[in-house]
Formats: C-alpha cells, sequence, structure tokens
C-alpha cells in the first residue's frame, strides 16, 4: 500500500487555481504590449516606418538597408550620449556615498560623436571606437587606493581545472616597465617573455574581440527596426549587421556562432533605455523546488562539496533525494512531541485550557469531524484551505513531504513561512490516513532526545525567552545546546564540552572494532583525532556515506572533528574572518577567538596539475603575490582566480625557529595546514591555534615560497633541490607528529608506523 502512495501523481494538488494564475498572465501580454512602445525610445518609429515604405530600392541596393544604417546610426549616437551621462551619475554616486555628500568632481569627454560609424567602403568596414577620458582628479585628491591584490570568484571547495587551455590569456607587455618589475629585495628583474610564451601555442588577445557596448548597440538597434516590421533575416541581408564583429542577428544554420538574440539573453546590459525591457516579474513562477530535484539537481554532482555539471572526482553513486513512503498517520503526527509551536498552532485548534495535549486528545478533538461542533482543522468553520496559497507554495511542499513524508507540520511551517494547521490539512490531503500503513506494532516508541525535547525549549521560548546572548563554544550550539536549555551563557567550559568532539579529550563513542590485532579488538573508545580512526589513518577525512562508525559519533553533534572540512565546505562551522588592510597588502583576521586545533576553513581554489602550476609562475613573479599553495607532486591549489578568503592569509615565521633567524618584523605562524582526503578529492585544510579575536592569521608558507616569487632557480642544483624537499617532509612530517602524538588527543604512541 505505502508504494501506491509513493508512485502517486501529486499534480492535482499542484495544478489547483490555474485560474488565478492565468489571469495574470493576461495581465502580462498587456504590460508588455505597454513598455514595449515605452521602450522605443527617442527613435520616431512612426517616420521610421515612413521612411522605409518610401525606400524603394530603386538604386539596386537592398530596401531595407538604409534604414537599418540609420537607425543603427541614431542608436549608436543615443548610447554613446547616455553612456556618458550614466558613467558621471554612478561615479558622482559612488563619491557622494564614499564623501557623505560631497559632490563629485569626476568629468568624462567622449569622441563617440566623431567616431560614429560612416557608410560601409566595402570591402571592410571598421567601426571606431569612441575615446573615452575621464578625469578623475578631484576624486583621487582624498582616494586612498588600497593594496593591489587579485580579485576571484568565490568557490566553496576545489574546482578540479587540471590544465590551462593553450592558448596565452594574458600578455603583460602594456604594464611592464622596460627595467623589469620591482623585486622586493629593491632589485629589478626583467619578465621572462620568451620562457613564458613557449608555454602556450596561441594568443587569446588575437581572437576576435567581441565588444560589450556594441553588443548593447545592436541589441537596441535590432528591436528598433523589428518594431518597424523588419524581420532579422532582412536585417542580415542588408549585410549592415554582417559586416560587424559579432553578426548574423540570426544563428548560423550550424548554430554557431549563436545569433544576437540568444546571445542577449545570455548577459546583463547596462540600463541602457532603449533595450527592450525583459519579461518580468513573471505572475507566476514556474514550480521551483520540484524543477530543481527533478531537472537541474540531477545535472550537477550530488556531493555537498561540489557542484561542477560533469564531476570526474565523484562519479560514484552519490546520494540523491529519495520520495519517502508516509508512515505516520495524521493522528501519530503529534507524537511524543504535544508542545504547540506558537499560538496559532494545529495543535491548539481545540485544546482545552490548562490540560495536556496527547494522541488520543489530539484524535479526539483536532481531527474530529466538523459535525461534532469542534473546531476542529476538519471543521466546517474553518476557510478553504490554501486559498492564498500561490501554485509554487504547493508545489514546495509537495516536493517537501515526498522527500520527507513525515515531516513535522511544526517545522514545516518554518520552511514554508505558512500556520502548521494548513500544512497538517495539506498533508492529509497528500497522505489520506486511510492510505497509510499501520505502524509496525513492534517498533518502540520514539525516545525523547538526551539533549531535551522541544517541551523544554518551549519552556524558554514564547514569550519570556532571551537570547543568552554571544556563544564561545566550540562546537555546534543550536535549539539543543544545554546551554540553551539551561539559559546560561555559553562559555568556553560550556555544558556542551560534555558532548562535542571539536573541544580536546574527545568523547567519541566507544565503538566495536572488528579488525586489528588483538589488543584492538573488542569495544573500544576510538578517538577520531589519533590514527586509531581508520579515515584518519589513511589520512581522509571522515565522511558519513563513506566511512562506519566514527564519522558521526553522536547523532545529536555530528561534527566529528575528522571530518570538519567536509561540514566546513557545506557551510557550517568556518570559522569567522574578515579581509583588512595588514603589512603585506591584505591580510585575513579572526572576527571570532579560536581554540588550538580547531578547524578554520578549507583552503580552496582551482586543482591544477603540475605543469599548469609551473606555467603560472611567471605571472606570479611577475605580480609579485603567489595564491598557489602546492597539494602533492602531482597538484596545486591556486586561488588566484578562484578561491576562499583563506587566499588572503599571509606567510609567518615557523614557530620553532630560534628567535634570530627570523625574518624581521614578522609575526609567528598561528595557522597550520594538512591536507586531507575530503569527500572523496584532495583538500588543504587550515587549523589554528588558541586564538583571540582580531588576530591576524599567519601561515608558514615554506622555506622555498619567497625564492620562487622572486623569479629565482627556487633551489639550484637538482641535489639541493632533493635536499630542501626532504627538510620540508621533514617539517610536515612533524607537524603529523604532533597532531597524532599530543598525549591529549590519545595513546597514539602504539601507532607509529
Ligand atoms: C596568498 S597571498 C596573501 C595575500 C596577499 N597579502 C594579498 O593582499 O592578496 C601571498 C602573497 O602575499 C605577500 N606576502 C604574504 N606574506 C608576506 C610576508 N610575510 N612578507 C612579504 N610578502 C608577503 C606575498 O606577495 C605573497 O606572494
Amino acid at each position: 500500500m505505502p508504494n501506491t502512495i509513493v508512485r502517486h501523481s501529486y499534480d492535482h494538488l499542484r495544478e489547483e487555481e490555474e485560474e488565478s494564475s492565468e489571469s495574470s498572465s493576461a495581465e502580462v501580454e498587456i504590460f508588455n504590449a505597454h513598455t514595449s512602445d515605452a521602450n522605443a525610445g527617442t527613435t520616431d518609429v512612426t517616420s521610421k516606418r515612413h521612411n522605409l515604405e518610401t525606400t524603394d530600392g530603386s538604386d539596386g541596393m537592398n530596401p531595407h538597408r538604409s534604414v537599418c544604417l540609420e537607425v543603427f546610426r541614431n542608436t549608436w549616437d543615443e548610447f554613446y550620449e547616455w553612456e556618458k551621462e550614466y558613467c558621471e551619475a554612478k561615479l558622482a554616486a559612488l563619491m557622494s556615498e564614499r564623501r557623505k555628500g560631497a559632490s563629485a568632481t569626476a568629468t568624462i569627454s567622449t569622441t563617440a560623436k566623431k567616431a560614429r560609424p560612416t557608410s560601409p567602403p566595402d570591402p571592410t568596414w571598421v567601426i571606431p571606437c569612441p575615446q573615452t577620458t575621464i578625469d578623475l582628479s578631484g576624486i583621487l585628491a582624498d582616494f586612498d587606493a588600497g593594496p593591489q591584490y587579485e580579485s576571484c570568484t568565490p568557490l566553496n571547495g576545489n574546482v578540479y581545472v587540471g590544465d590551462d587551455p593553450d592558448v596565452m590569456p594574458f600578455l603583460p607587455f602594456g604594464e611592464e616597465d622596460w627595467d623589469g618589475y620591482p623585486l622586493p629585495d629593491g632589485g629589478r628583474k626583467r619578465f621572462a617573455y620568451e620562457d613564458y610564451i613557449g608555454e602556450y601555442s596561441e594568443l587569446g588577445w588575437m581572437d576576435a574581440f567581441d565588444d560589450p557596448d556594441l553588443d548593447c548597440i545592436l541589441y537596441a538597434t535590432t528591436n528598433r527596426l523589428a518594431k518597424m516590421s523588419i524581420s532579422y533575416a532582412q536585417m542580415d541581408a542588408t549585410g549592415v549587421f554582417a559586416r560587424t564583429p559579432r553578426m548574423p542577428l540570426l544563428s548560423a544554420p550550424s548554430g554557431d556562432p549563436p545569433g544576437l538574440e540568444a546571445r542577449a539573453a545570455k548577459r546583463d546590459f547596462p540600463p541602457f533605455p532603449c533595450l527592450p525591457s525583459p519579461v518580468s516579474p513573471h505572475p507566476s513562477p514556474p514550480p521551483v523546488l520540484s524543477t530543481l530535484r527533478t531537472r537541474i539537481y540531477p545535472l550537477f554532482c550530488h556531493n555537498l562539496t561540489c557542484i561542477r555539471q560533469i564531476c570526474p572526482t565523484h562519479p560514484e553513486g552519490t546520494p540523491y533525494p529519495h520520495t519517502t513512503i508516509p508512515e505516520k498517520k495524521s493522528v501519530h503526527l503529534v507524537g511524543n512531541d504535544s508542545s504547540p509551536c506558537s499560538t496559532t498552532c494545529f495543535l491548539l485548534f481545540s485544546k482545552p485550557s490548562g490540560t495536556t495535549l496527547t494522541s488520543s486528545a489530539f484524535s479526539r478533538v483536532v481531527l474530529a469531524p466538523a459535525e461534532h461542533g469542534q473546531r476542529g482543522i476538519t471543521g466546517a468553520s474553518r476557510p478553504a484551505i490554501l486559498d492564498s496559497w500561490s501554485a509554487a507554495d504547493r508545489d514546495t511542499l509537495i516536493t517537501i513531504l515526498e522527500l520527507d513524508a513525515d515531516a513535522r507540520p511544526c517545522d514545516l511551517a518554518v520552511i514554508m513561512k505558512k500556520s502548521c494547521s494548513d500544512i497538517f490539512h495539506f498533508r492529509k490531503r497528500m497522505f489520506p490516513d486511510a492510505m497509510i500503513a499501520p505502524r509496525n506494532p513492534g517498533k518502540a516508541p520514539l525516545k525523547p532526545s538526551r539533549h531535551g525535547t522541544r517541551d523544554n525549549i518551549l519552556v524558554l521560548d514564547p514569550q519570556t525567552y532571551t537570547s543568552p546572548g554571544p556563544c564561545y563554544h566550540p562546537g555546534p550550539c543550536d535549539a539543543t545546546c544545554p546551554c540553551v536549555l539551561a539559559n546560561v551563557q555559553c562559555e568556553r567550559k560550556c555544558l556542551c564540552d560534555d558532548f562535542c568532539p571539536l573541544r580536546k579529550g574527545c568523547k567519541c563513542k566507544p565503538q566495536l572494532v572488528a579488525k586489528g590485532n588483538n589488543k584492538d579488538r573488542g569495544v573500544k573508545r576510538v578517538c577520531c583525532r589519533t590514527k586509531r580512526c581508520p579515515c584518519k589513518r589513511a589520512k581522509r577525512a571522515c565522511d558519513p556515506e563513506q566511512c562506519v562508525g566514527c564519522a558521526i559519533s553522536d547523532s545529536q553533534s555530528p561534527t566529528c572533528c575528522n571530518m570538519a572540512a567536509l561540514w566546513a565546505a557545506a557551510g557550517r562551522h568556518r570559522k569567522a574572518v574578515e579581509v583588512r588592510r595588514s603589512a603585506h597588502g591584505y591580510g585575513l583576521f579572526l572576527k571570532e577567538s579560536v581554540l588550538a586545533d580547531e578547524f578554520l576553513m578549507e583552503y580552496t581554489g582551482e586543482a591544477i596539475l603540475d605543469p599548469t602550476c609551473i606555467s603560472r609562475d611567471h605571472i606570479i613573479a611577475y605580480r609579485q603575490r603567489n595564491y598557489l599553495f602546492a597539494l602533492h607532486t602531482t597538484l596545486g591549489v591556486d586561488s588566484s582566480l578562484a578561491g576562499d578568503p583563506s587566499r588572503f592569509i599571509n606567510h609567518g615565521n615557523p614557530p620553532n625557529l630560534v628567535d634570530g633567524s627570523m625574518s624581521v618584523g614578522e609575526g609567528i605562524a598561528n595557522v597550520y595546514s594538512h591536507v586531507e582526503i575530503a569527500n572523496g578529492g584532495h583538500g588543504v585544510v587550515l587549523y589554528a591555534i588558541d586564538m583571540e579575536a582580531g588576530t591576524e592569521l599567519l601561515l608558514d608558507y615554506g622555506p622555498k615560497f619567497f625564492n620562487q616569487i622572486s623569479g629565482g632557480d627556487e633551489d639550484g642544483d637538482e641535489e639541493d633541490n632533493d635536499d630542501e624537499e626532504e627538510n620540508v617532509e621533514r617539517e610536515e612530517a612533524k607537524k603529523y607528529t604532533y597532531w597524532d602524538d599530543d598525549p591529549e588527543y590519545g595513546e597514539a604512541e602504539e601507532y607509529k608506523e
């Protein structure tokens, strides 16, 4: 029986109230017609149509050619007039924000008018670029430019790039000082063009350049011409646009290159008033969540920390949200947890004051049929349920209930921002009690959580509850935190410590160790901070899908310290940081205090293969900033183009150096890194020592780093190189020794390999 329900189509619930959305689309038609007229811009559409009609083509030219040219020129002029004003207004707005109301003095002059396109002299027609000069002297007087840095795309996890394409993306001739670029030691070094060029087979800048302004002008032009009843095919046939770099307007038969319309749909234009306005807002958005689940989600890697479309890292079966079978009849939704979530909770509909609502009482009064005279959920006095719900709301609830059929209405009320009684009623219609198989009679009743039930929380919660203030504890803090339950402020030594595995002296649960030598067999406390954790021994972060036992040591607190990277990548527990100026450009500063060995964040970026690391080295040396982190001999993580805030962590001296050998003025490293296999891929994970909020994070970049950035030969000959590598490995080994053999974390001595 339950299977029948799972396969059931809930479309009848989704399709309710279709009429209302139909009327909205009619409104949009009218709205579009209206805005289209408004968007005709300053060109007189009527007179152009008249011109068009009087063009007889007697000169043998395409009859639409002169009209197309004229509209193109007018739009060109209007665009550059408008762009000048737009940029001035933007700059003024930015400056008044910056200077609290002071007027901006940026002036813009442009030669666009003189550079307008003329009749195309065959066979080539070059559109001269307008020269725009912006005089920023008034602004720069008190403008405090920040240090140079590389901007990058934010990333949650590493993105596998492998090798860069063979096309040279950048050639720093323009900025190059012919005496060479300055080195930190005051010297200068010439950019090694020959070596750099040798890395690529083609020059990227010789490819056809897409002028974004021209696209905008063309889009506005063709929009106007279309209003004059000239089709795209006719426009193309004039040859006016076909000679511009990104034509034709229609797609070529092969679909390559795409037509203007297709390209326009994919990009954002500046708010040039002559552009057609987008058709928005949509009156009734398409069902979002179900589309996401059935059509979009399957396109991407399902791994939480990886959203690539074609993912080579996680080809194995990944978790996919499956539909569930409803097990609870409506009456059982009350369960052990009978506390109303709010004063309008569905549980309160007929609850006599001063009484406790039990399951049976609930079934008597709340689920009572209307004729019993009760004001129950099914009572006739209730307005038609879901009157105010949109199709998207219904779709969302159906999708959620398909995935979690027995979810509590009170919890869903929070997600849906609807009343739990509406949700309860909806669920009852979706899963009628008659279709739900009786619960397994032998099944033990659900136990209340050992961290408290909703009842506990509600004692503190509804009107009287005040926040316990900032929480300083290292583990997860939510409504089940004992400090919250006890209404005390969380502190370093808070009650959470008893079950939070992030604290020192990890309290991982005893586990059955089936394999290993005699000493290991039997029930033992396995601490995930030692090599006893099988994942830790395999140098991989615990993964709930793959590892048994230690990954989730406590269902209430699933933050195993050995899977910190995984959870952080999923957006949890990453430490709060901010980027500020520091002694070396920008730096990363803590916004909260952290304890020793606490997870900070993962260092994310593009995972690139060694040859690409080498080819990028030329640019690194040129700009004197290196964001490349070596994972191992095959892969590096480069955050220069994409990454997270950890890319701003500056270098600090290794803590074990004697004072004399430290670089003057440098801080001591307070962050250490650990290469882990988290979620099936290598990642650099950063951990901290004890630190207060406000501290700048510093990481020891290692002995090679600054040698490499100055464009030197790194280590000289091969032998030296090997020595150096050995040293680095020894240093790394020391870190692991510290990690694994710290007496605080257990008897790792026995497990030394
Ligand atoms: C990963 S980035 C750090 C963020 C960088 N400060 C920024 O503003 O983007 C590394 C670069 O910062 C600079 N840097 C970091 N620590 C330094 C130090 N202790 N001394 C000199 N330069 C440092 C070097 O240019 C280095 O290549």
